[in-house]
């Protein structure tokens, strides 16, 4: 890959991404500028071989496929700025950035530009992201591209983008959500009588082994629940207790408003 790659907006997803995408050897770290407007928290990764910039007008007219990774509050100063720099035959925008359409990226930076939107999640950094894409008006070609590159992280979906706000939610929030039922088990684990560190251990194990049972056997949840509750037994005591207490209904609820939220976070004005 010989694609000089900008990431505009180093934070946590910007970070992730970098190091996914090296970690996976798709790109090496010299190929890639982490731009961020204080450098100090970029010296590390100076260190471990990125170019770092606080400059992205620069950093942007130098590389080939720009990643747009600030807050979606952040955005319109970052377009303002880089707008100039964008040479439609040259570069290829992918934004990560929740809530801003690609017609938005385009009003700014011009309709000739090729956008495409990425949601992916924090564990791109070890090659797990769920990542949604969409674009109305990438070529094959970019998508292709685009859908091979962050493949060399995790799994990714093409989606309409209209459904861009609902990966957010399930794909991107939904690493948070699914680290709090975690944490949540560990700690049903200390008041039965484990210690906290080894209860933790035993709540991520167990929750990766029910994440692989479905990957792996490719089944749906229920039928791998039908397997762990035995008839009068301890697991559907648990379970329909939870439910009593809307596990399900909390998580569906949860997942509902963070996309309402998604949806408006950005504001064209700012
Ligand atoms: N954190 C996550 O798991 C995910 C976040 N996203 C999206 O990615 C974007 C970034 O989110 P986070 O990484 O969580 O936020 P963050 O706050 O950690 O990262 C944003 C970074 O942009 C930098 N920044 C702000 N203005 C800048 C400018 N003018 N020039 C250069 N850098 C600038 C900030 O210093 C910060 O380091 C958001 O739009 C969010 O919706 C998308 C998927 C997952
Ligand atoms: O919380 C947020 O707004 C961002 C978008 C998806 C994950 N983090």
């Amino acid at each position: 890959m010989k694609k000089k790659i900008a990431i505009i907006g180093s934070g946590n997803i910007g970070i992730s991404l970098a190091k996914g995408l090296v970690k996976a050897d798709y790109t090496s770290a010299a190929q890639i500028t982490l731009t961020r407007r204080s450098l100090d928290h970029l010296k590390p990764f100076e260190v471990a071989g990125f170019n770092i910039s606080n400059d992205n007008k620069t950093t942007v007219a130098n590389a080939d496929v720009v990643i747009l990774a600030v807050l979606p509050q952040q955005l319109n100063t970052v377009l303002d700025e880089i707008s100039s720099a964008i040479n439609p035959s040259k570069h290829l925008i992918i934004s990560v950035i929740s809530g801003v359409s690609c017609a938005a990226v385009k009003d700014k930076l011009g309709n000739d530009v090729e956008v495409i939107r990425a949601m992916p999640n924090t564990a791109i950094a070890i090659g797990q992201s769920m990542t949604c894409i969409a674009s109305d008006n990438a070529s094959a070609e970019n998508l292709a591209d685009v859908t091979k590159m962050f493949e060399t992280v995790g799994s990714v979906v093409k989606i309409n983008e209209d459904l861009m706000t609902s990966a957010t939610a399930l794909c991107a929030c939904g690493i948070a959500f699914f680290l709090r039922a975690i944490r949540a088990a560990s700690q049903g684990g200390v008041e039965i009588g484990f210690h906290a560190d080894e209860a933790l251990k035993m709540a991520v194990q167990t929750a990766k082994g029910a994440a692989d049972l479905l990957l792996l056997h490719g089944t749906h949840p229920e039928s791998e629940i039908d397997k762990v509750t035995s008839p009068k037994g301890c697991t559907i005591a648990g379970l329909n207790e939870m439910e009593h207490n809307g596990f399900s209904s909390s998580l569906i609820k949860g997942i509902k408003l963070s996309a309402l939220k998604a949806g408006n976070l950005y504001t064209k004005e700012g």
